[in-house]
């Protein structure tokens, strides 16, 4: 049995916000893979973004997820976890992946300081773009998609506690 929960979704979507809840509620430990990184690091994704670029950031973000190590535990992952590979490999074997989805127009209102949060936007990327690119990509990785359209935090986690079952 896979014992860890790996929360994946886009930026806004609540991996942190659901993910601690849910570890009290489940009696998990709670690890929030951003907080692994600046602790790591010694600096803030934002300074990392800055120092070494987007793709920079993506090799620290890879290199760092693939070797977190946990039995019992909620991992929230950083948005652009799902662009390193043996990243979400080493995830996929130490738990179970749920995709947290939410409509474009939904995650729109919610980032309404985009910048702020650090997401690795490309040149001329939009948020709508970032959305196309990643969900094919989260929807690979996933074991199960929770869609928290219209669902608070929590009936997101009863959501994700009556599916835990089934997948694990
Ligand atoms: N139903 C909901 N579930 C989760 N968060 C919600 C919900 N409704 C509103 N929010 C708000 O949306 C935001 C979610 O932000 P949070 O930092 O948890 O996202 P994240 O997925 O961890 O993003 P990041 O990839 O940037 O780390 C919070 O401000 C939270 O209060
Ligand atoms: O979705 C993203 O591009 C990101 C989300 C954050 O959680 C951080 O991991 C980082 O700022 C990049
Ligand atoms: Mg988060």
């Amino acid at each position: 049995m896979k014992k860890n929960i790996i929360l994946i979704g886009m930026p806004g979507v609540g991996k942190s916000t659901v993910g601690v809840v849910l570890a009290k509620v489940m009696g998990y430990q709670f690890i929030d893979a951003d907080l692994v990184i600046q602790e790591k690091e010694g600096k803030l994704l934002r300074e990392i973004i800055a120092e070494v670029g987007p793709e920079g950031f993506l090799k620290v973000e890879n290199r760092i997820n693939s070797g977190i190590e946990a039995e019992h535990a909620i991992i929230a992952t950083g948005g652009s976890v799902v662009y390193g590979a043996e990243a979400m490999e080493h995830l996929g074997r130490i738990g179970t992946v749920v995709y947290l989805k939410l409509p474009y127009r939904e995650l729109e209102r919610r980032l309404s300081d985009i910048k702020g949060r650090g997401v690795v936007l490309r040149d001329g990327q939009t948020l709508h773009d970032l959305y196309e690119e990643r969900v094919p990509l989260y929807e690979k990785y996933a074991d199960v998609i929770v869609d928290e359209h219209h669902l608070n935090v929590e009936q997101t986690i009863e959501k994700i506690m009556e599916l835990k079952e089934r997948f694990q």
